[in-house]
């Protein structure tokens, strides 16, 4: 369960990207947050996993506070979350089953299961035999299955992701959408931003809508 009650968030140099926000995300709900450029996407999913912190409000994730979380805690929290998220960019210099393992290997996951784990990621994106290859040497469509198989090896039961599907031919954004339909269906909850009114259309998810740092339309 995700919950925002009345979140803003202001960066230093004073530019207000979320205004009293409030909503709140079911366990096992597929939204889809859309909003012009600047709007506060990013910023907002960048609360959940506590990267940026409100500066009023409050963020609940599975009834925890995580606007208030001490900074130890931070790492069990995003135990539980998988992140596809703009910061978080495939290695290139590690393979792709390197790049999958990094969450588990973070986590300390004894590397054997953790083998095991990374090789069911990658078959379930697609890439079953695929990891001992780079990620530039593979299609922008498989570079974000493989960032996929990283965010659910952990098996979070919150799934978030921004912009998956920017910059992927239509054909390749609704694999991809098909994945996270999938991810749903199997009881994950999934939050994506993306500019595309297309993308899940057939799924009729529930859409949050954001306007200049306010939520017009879903909450
Ligand atoms: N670290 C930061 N410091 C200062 N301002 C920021 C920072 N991050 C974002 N902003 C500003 O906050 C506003 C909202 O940005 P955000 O990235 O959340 O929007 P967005 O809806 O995700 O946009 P886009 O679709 O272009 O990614 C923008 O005006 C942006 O310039």
């Amino acid at each position: 369960m995700i919950v925002f009650d009345n979140v803003a968030k202001r960066y230093p140099g004073g530019y207000t990207a979320l205004a009293g926000v409030s909503f709140e995300i079911r366990h096992g709900e597929l939204v889809v947050l859309s909003g012009h450029s600047g709007a506060g996407k990013s910023t907002l999913l960048k609360l959940i996993p506590a990267i940026e912190r409100p500066t009023a409000g409050t963020v609940l994730i599975n009834g925890q506070d995580v606007s208030r979380l001490p900074r130890r805690a931070v790492p069990y929290l995003r135990r539980n979350l998988g992140l596809m998220l703009q910061e978080s960019k495939l290695l290139t210099d590690r393979s792709v089953f390197e790049n999958v393992m990094l969450p588990l290997v973070i986590t300390g996951h004894p590397p054997g299961d953790a083998a095991k784990r990374v090789a069911a990621a990658l078959e379930r994106v697609g890439l079953g035999g695929r990891g001992r290859e780079m990620p530039l040497g593979l299609s922008g469509g498989e570079q974000q299955r493989v960032a996929i198989a990283r965010a659910i090896v952990n098996r979070p039961s919150i799934l978030i992701a921004d912009e998956p599907t920017a910059h992927l031919d239509p054909a390749y954004a609704d694999e991809i959408a098909a994945l996270f339909k999938s991810f749903n269906s199997a009881g994950v909850t999934v939050l994506v931003s993306t500019h595309d009114a297309n993308l899940f259309a057939a799924n009729k998810p529930r859409r949050l809508v954001l306007a200049k740092g306010l939520l017009t339309e879903g909450a």
